[in-house]
């Protein structure tokens, strides 16, 4: 599927497998345990609602009917076990399954209220007020400053033209003065701001995985996205990666990805479980899915007992 075809108007056929209720291996109801979580209540407004959301790769059906609603300037944790959908789940919400040829989307994601799957949404502004943080630093092998000045420099938003020379400022200053507004904001600027003009593949994998979060803020994101951020780095470049993430958190709305289940208890305000099979198995409060969970496979899973 190209990223100019609406995915929905492809789909509409697609059968929801939602027919049969399912069961698990507990004999509990997978919709009797939804009902609970459905009831969740956070504070504050949603930045994203996700309604009966179904992922197919081909024949297969990687995500089933999928409904959450993610709260603003918050984190929510993604976990389950290797397969379940978590990824595919977080490529959905800025349409990056787009570029997998066999996905095909039912449902709808609405974002600020406005449905991101409908005709005529531009992908490039999506994917900057919704963006994106990869497992592996990814970092562009040019220089540090042009790693954070880059992206607004593309989109024309370093381009200040007359607000820039009303204020007295060359576009250099202006582009400086983001740069280390970025790197302060990703918890970065006082290891590098010596040598900003120093190749980025130069740093080490926790500090190119913050320069990545850098250079995506720099496009004035609004959402973002991570895929296992940590996975790739140690205990003590985690551990930044983590209290950077809660710092976001007060600014940003992020989504994270994570194999880690200390990791999402730790940094996450409200944790959805996947499950294998694509289901969204619980959403909650975070320390209610961890110390309280409503399905017993949930909780066999927190446990340990399989996953
Ligand atoms: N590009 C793709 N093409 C075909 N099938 C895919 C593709 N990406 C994922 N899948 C399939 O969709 C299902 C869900 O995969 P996904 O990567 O979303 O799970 P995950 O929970 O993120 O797994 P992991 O924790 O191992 O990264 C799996 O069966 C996987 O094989």
């Amino acid at each position: 599927m190209s990223e100019n075809q609406n995915p929905q108007t492809q789909t509409d056929t697609a059968t929801t497998g939602t027919d049969q209720p399912l069961t698990t291996t507990t004999g509990e109801s997978v919709e009797q345990t939804r009902d609970e979580w459905r009831e969740y209540e956070f504070e504050g407004e949603s930045k994203m609602t996700v309604e009966n959301l179904d992922v197919y790769y081909g024949d297969d059906h990687a995500l089933k009917d999928v409904s959450m609603e993610i709260p603003e300037q918050s984190v929510t944790a993604l976990i389950g076990p290797s397969g379940c959908g978590k990824s595919t789940y977080l490529r959905c919400l800025n349409r990056m399954n787009d570029r997998i040829s066999s996905a095909r989307i039912d449902g709808t994601v609405r974002f600020d209220g406005q449905d991101i799957y409908q005709d005529g949404v531009n992908l490039v502004e999506l994917r900057k007020r919704v963006g994106m943080v990869f497992q592996s630093p990814n970092p562009f092998p040019k220089s540090i400053r042009q790693n954070i000045a880059y992206g607004p420099e593309k989109h024309g938003d370093l381009d200040t033209g007359l607000l820039a020379r009303l204020l007295n400022r060359s576009d250099e200053e202006e582009r400086d003065r983001l740069v280390e507004r970025c790197l302060r904001d990703a918890a970065l600027w006082d290891e590098v701001n010596d040598r900003l003009d120093d190749n980025a593949l130069g740093l080490s994998g926790g500090q190119q995985q913050r320069l990545c979060i850098a250079r995506c803020l720099s496009v004035d994101p609004e959402i973002i996205l991570m895929d296992e951020p940590a996975s790739a780095l140690d205990p003590i470049a985690t551990a930044k990666i983590e209290d950077l993430i809660e710092d976001l958190s007060e600014e940003y709305t992020v989504v994270i990805v994570t194999h880690n289940m200390q990791q999402a208890a730790r940094i996450s305000d409200q944790t959805a479980v996947f499950l294998t099979g694509g289901e969204l198995v619980e959403y909650g409060e975070t320390d209610q899915v961890f110390e309280d969970p409503n399905s017993e496979r949930v909780e066999d899973y927190i446990s340990g007992k399989f996953g």
